[in-house]
């Protein structure tokens, strides 16, 4: 006999039950009973015949991550097996993500679906070893999967030899799979979206939306909303002792308040000369600092912000010397004299304008887009995430793989500068964790930029990527950027190794993501 499984209770009635995430080791099946969906769940155990018991997707409002890791896959394999067969690929793989080790590894399920090709084995003569239990018995059930008095499920042991004996490995069965392809799923859809938007309401700053006129997916749950960087084994930021800030400015100096008044301002000590405002004695001072490497601290320097004065809604935008050139902002912080209101702080307020999250029509999956016209200039939102180790960032490239590289970002801005070796630099992984900057799209012709932000002019190492606009954006017109962010290029007619197409839809598209 196989040993007699035990089916794991939470206690409580069916109404109060609520399975708990950290018990679950994945989910494999679905149904419909009554009027209600049900999910098979495969618990955690040191045995080789787990526990398994059907689930109303109401006692999975918990475990919302892993019923939808399911349906990801339940879509794909369905989908898949629609297209097996047809020698052209579905447009839809140019999105199609594999699963990736991520922070959630823990929750992560072993799912089982596969294509049903691979299934025919599922009675107990697989022609793999069967898995042996603690007391040396063939772990096998006997086929039959029962609910008891109280809903739930389990696996009756085998009773007869005229029973078909299934392996627990190949579980779920070809019946199971035939049930869970043509049973709805519409309750755990709307409840992941449910959750993912409660979650959305919880970020900080202006509203994020969620909408997808397409179909029923929701982004994954997986994704976890910070408003800063998280710095992860063997990253640093730069001694906070280090980030002095201007002592010399004031709330009322110069032509308005604050650091326009650049020639004071410590903290625009690296930013850029503006040479149009240099007097002929300077000139030569100048170009000394420049030739000797010199401090060109007291020369007058490009204020990144437009100030009061300006037509209004201007006002903050970043001026064009800074969107045209790559040249960092240095923004005034906290240690700063110049005060709360000092119009050289921006970016450090975070996102000012709400966002909407959107499902894009032509298989780029989600993308971003803003609720509001957003002028010339104007920040958006910055790039957050985990910020890793170049040795870290690399096994994770290749644990991902291309896809992977679209949400890996290097802090590499003042490596020439500073003689940074790539080992030293940090990367950002905004994969897993970040902010809703994580859905903006590439697009050869984009219309936002990312720039690099820093409110300590001596940390080379750990600065804000920005997303600014570089031209006025009607509302609702889909955010994008150049992912490679280079000078403009030739279209290649051959697919480079790796490249992903790219559906931008520019009139002059380079046709690959990365090249
Ligand atoms: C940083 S993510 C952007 C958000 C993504 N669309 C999503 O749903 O999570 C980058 C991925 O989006 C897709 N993508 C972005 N821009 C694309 C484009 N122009 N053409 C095709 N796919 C694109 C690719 O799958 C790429 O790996």
């Amino acid at each position: 006999m196989p040993p007699k499984v035990v089916i794991p209770s939470t206690g409580g009635g069916n109404a109060t039950r609520r399975v708990r995430t950290d018990k679950i080791y994945s989910i494999i099946s679905n149904r419909i009973k009554g009027n209600e969906e049900q999910y098979l769940v495969w618990w955690k155990s040191e045995s080789k015949t787990p526990p398994l018991s059907w689930h109303s997707i109401t006692e999975l409002v918990r475990c919302l991550e892993i019923v939808q890791d399911y349906i990801t896959v339940r879509e794909k394999t369905i989908r898949d097996a629609a297209t097996l067969g047809k020698k052209r690929k579905s447009p839809d793989t140019a999105h199609d993500h594999e699963p990736r080790a991520s922070p959630f590894d823990h929750l992560r399920i072993d799912n089982r679906w596969t294509p049903s090709s691979s299934r025919s084995q599922s009675v107990s003569s697989r022609s793999t070893t069967p898995a042996s239990g603690s007391n040396g018995m063939i772990d096998v059930y006997n086929g039959v999967i029962e609910s008891d008095a109280d809903g739930l499920v389990f696996a009756r042991s085998a009773s007869g030899s005229s029973v078909a004996m299934i392996d627990v490995q190949a579980l779920p069965t070809e019946e199971m799979f035939r049930t869970a392809r043509t049973s709805k799923i519409e309750q755990a859809n709307v409840l992941i979206r449910a959750e993912y938007v409660r979650r959305l309401r919880k970020v900080k700053g202006k509203k994020i939306h969620l909408v997808n006129v397409y179909d029923y997916t929701t982004p994954s749950l997986r994704f976890q909303y910070i408003d800063d960087y998280i710095l992860r084994d063997g990253v640093y930021r730069a001694d906070p002792a280090t980030q002095m800030g201007c002592q010399k400015c004031s709330p009322h100096m110069g032509r308005s308040i604050g650091c326009e008044y650049t020639k004071k301002c410590d903290c625009l000590e690296y930013a850029a000369v503006d040479e149009s405002r240099l007097t002929t004695d300077q000139i030569e001072d100048y170009n000394y600092a420049l030739a000797s490497g010199g401090s060109t601290m007291g020369f007058p320097k490009k204020f990144p912000y437009y100030c009061e004065g300006t037509k209004r809604q201007r006002a903050g935008t970043l001026v064009p010397f800074y969107l045209d050139s790559r040249n960092p902002i240095y923004e005034c912080n906290d240690n700063c004299r110049c005060g709360l209101f000092c119009r050289n702080k921006n970016v450090q307020f975070g996102r000012q304008v709400e966002v909407e999250i959107f499902k894009t029509p032509n298989n780029r999956g989600w993308g971003l887009r803003c609720k509001e016209a957003l002028h010339m200039g104007q920040f958006i939102d910055t790039y957050r995430g985990e910020v890793i180790t170049d040795e870290e960032a690399t096994r994770r490239e290749e644990a991902g793989g291309m896809m992977k590289a679209s949400y890996l970002y290097q802090l590499d801005k003042h490596a020439e500068t500073e003689g940074l070796t790539k080992e030293e630099m940090y990367v950002v992984d905004g994969e897993f964790m970040g902010g809703p900057t994580k859905f903006m799209n590439h697009s050869c012709q984009p219309n936002c930029r990312q720039y690099t932000v820093s409110y300590n002019k001596h940390d080379h190492k750990v600065y804000d990527l920005a997303f600014f606009a570089i031209r006025d954006i009607p509302a609702d017109e889909e955010l994008t950027f150049d992912y490679l962010d280079k000078e403009e290029e030739d279209a290649e007619e051959d697919a480079p190794k790796g490249a992903v197409p790219c559906l931008c839809g520019a009139a002059k598209c380079r046709k690959w993501l990365w090249q």
